[in-house]
């Protein structure tokens, strides 16, 4: 499930929980997108938090829920797209793990603060997919396409560290960044609409030459992909 908590100071809490790795299933998922209906539609939250139970973000989708569905009723990307459309700031609290649909959650945030022993990255390709839920077009937007390229085609997990170097993270913390999230949650909820739409646009200024937002996997690096992956692969939730 996704637990929704109106805090103190205009702030809505979203927090994860799906033991042992908060991982998405159907149920998570569909927690996600009735608590930012929530917090969106209350004119009261200025900012949102998205923060996993227990001590972690998120493992990426339920791969336990795998064997049971060949497709998911509510598709990440179409939070991740909510997420992006609302004009509240979204900050993504991430401790000990973002990994594949968690990481695409946390990309689609304004901002992710993370613990310094956080590690992130998209091991979608160990199970034959591919990132289906946006990464493929926002990770590149952070990072360029050769180090997207490196950490979707190797599945590898990077330090709070590398990412916080690459562009990922925007900041690392020694303590809770779920309170560190908040905190700032709070400092940028007083910013006008009209200035979290000027950042926006400024970000989207820099990364126009990677292309549209969506869409954007070229032909090539489509095929790319289905050349390095194993036949009969399931790509984009
Ligand atoms: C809704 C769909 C939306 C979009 C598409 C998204 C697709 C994806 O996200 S694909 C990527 C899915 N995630 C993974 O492949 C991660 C797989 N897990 C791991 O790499 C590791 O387990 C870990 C790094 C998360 C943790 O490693 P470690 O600390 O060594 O512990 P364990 O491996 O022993 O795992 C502990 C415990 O957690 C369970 N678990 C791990 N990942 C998942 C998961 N994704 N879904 C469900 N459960 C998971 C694992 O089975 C262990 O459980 P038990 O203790 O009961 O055995």
């Amino acid at each position: 499930m996704a637990e929704f908590t109106r805090l103190q100071n205009c702030l809505a809490l979203i927090r994860l929980r799906n033991p042992p790795v908060n991982a998405i299933s159907t149920t998570v998922a569909r927690g996600i997108k009735e608590s930012l209906q929530k917090a969106i539609t209350d004119d009261t939250v200025k900012a949102i938090v998205i923060c996993g139970a227990d001590g972690i973000f998120c493992a990426g989708a339920d791969i336990r829920e795998f064997k049971v569905h060949k497709t998911f009723d509510i598709q990440l990307g179409d939070i991740v797209d909510e997420i992006q459309r609302n004009k509240k700031p979204v900050v993504a609290a991430i401790q000990k793990l973002a990994l594949g649909g968690g990481l695409e959650l946390a990309l689609g945030c304004h901002y992710r603060i993370a613990h310094a022993e956080a590690q992130v990255g998209f091991p979608e390709v160990t199970l034959g997919i591919l990132p289906g839920a946006r990464g493929t077009q926002l990770l590149p937007r952070l990072v360029g396409v050769p180090a997207a390229l490196d950490l979707i085609i190797s599945g590898r997990h990077i330090s709070a560290n590398e990412a916080l170097k690459l562009g990922i993270i925007d900041k690392i913390v020694n303590s809770d960044p779920i309170e560190e999230s908040i905190k700032f949650a709070q400092r940028i909820s007083g910013q006008s609409s009209q200035e979290l739409q000027m950042t926006s646009d400024m970000v989207a200024d820099k990364s126009s030459a990677l292309g549209p937002p969506k869409g954007y996997t070229s032909k090539a690096t489509i095929e790319f992909f289905f050349y390095l992956t194993v036949p009969g692969l399931c790509c984009g939730m």
